[in-house]
């Protein structure tokens, strides 16, 4: 059985203020079945963890370097995160992609990296608009799938979200057509790479214009353990809702 997850990516977004959403989002779910996961800026993460400290709420960071330390002037190394209090790491997220040039073999280092601090690896995958409708959706996926996942993933170590680009912030969410079909295929490929154990057990969150009043559907969908959520994550007025619909998607 796989433990849904609710994970919320605050991108560059938050202030010491918005703590106090971490305070109202572990009070409104003190005991919930899913996990629920907030990955502030980095420069939250430690009081974040504070506010979080003795309640059911997990932190992540948004990326991470490969290595564990050295000479990388701005970056964030995974031992670093993890002291700091994050449990989870968002990597190869289409922003950072798109921003910085991130190659799915960087992406595969920084998850190993992830790995070996003890962290779990939120690595996202999805396709243009141009690919979608130039009908390489699952090529496309398959392929950042094959170079993004280390060869010696665990389901501990790895979660897989599919994101595709063009339903990131512009309010337009898959089908849940569209998103079982990816899904599905991603389990497949998965199984067919770790086998039944592994490929079974590794959670699949889908990413994209989620909000409160479309999670129950998406959450209903085949082979959707959970959501990567952008900007509904920010507040726990806009965020409890979505836990709220996973965790009757649980029940
Ligand atoms: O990119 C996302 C989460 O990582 C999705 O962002 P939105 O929920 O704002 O569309």
């Amino acid at each position: 059985m796989r433990r849904r997850l609710a994970a919320g990516n605050w991108k560059m977004n938050g202030s010491r203020a918005a703590l106090a959403e971490i305070a109202a989002l572990a009070e409104a779910f003190p005991a919930p079945a899913s996990e629920i996961v907030l990955c502030p800026p980095a420069t939250l993460l430690a009081p974040a963890a504070a506010r979080a400290e003795g309640t059911a709420l997990r932190l992540g960071g948004q990326d991470c370097h490969p290595e564990p330390r050295g000479a990388h002037t701005g970056d964030i190394a995974a031992p670093m995160l993890a002291e700091a209090g994050a449990a989870y790491v968002i990597l190869g997220h289409s922003e950072r992609r798109a921003d910085h040039g991130e190659t799915s073999a960087q992406v595969r280092a920084k998850a190993a990296a992830a790995q070996d601090a003890g962290l779990t690896a939120i690595v996202c995958v999805g396709e243009s608009l141009a690919e979608r409708d130039a009908g390489e959706t699952l090529s496309i996926v398959g392929a950042q799938m094959a170079e993004s996942i280390p060869e010696d993933a665990t389901a501990e170590a790895l979660v897989l979200a599919y994101e595709p680009v063009w339903a990131i912030g512009t309010g337009r969410t898959a089908t849940s057509a569209q998103i079982a079909e990816v899904h599905d295929f991603m389990r497949a490929e998965l199984t067919r790479r770790f086998g039944a154990g592994t490929g079974d057990a590794v959670r699949l969150l889908y990413g994209g214009s989620v909000k409160g009043a479309n999670a129950a559907e998406i959450f209903a969908t085949s082979n959707v353990d959970g959501a990567l959520v952008g900007g509904a994550s920010l507040t726990a007025a806009d965020f409890g809702p979505i836990v709220a619909a996973l965790e009757a998607a649980e029940a």
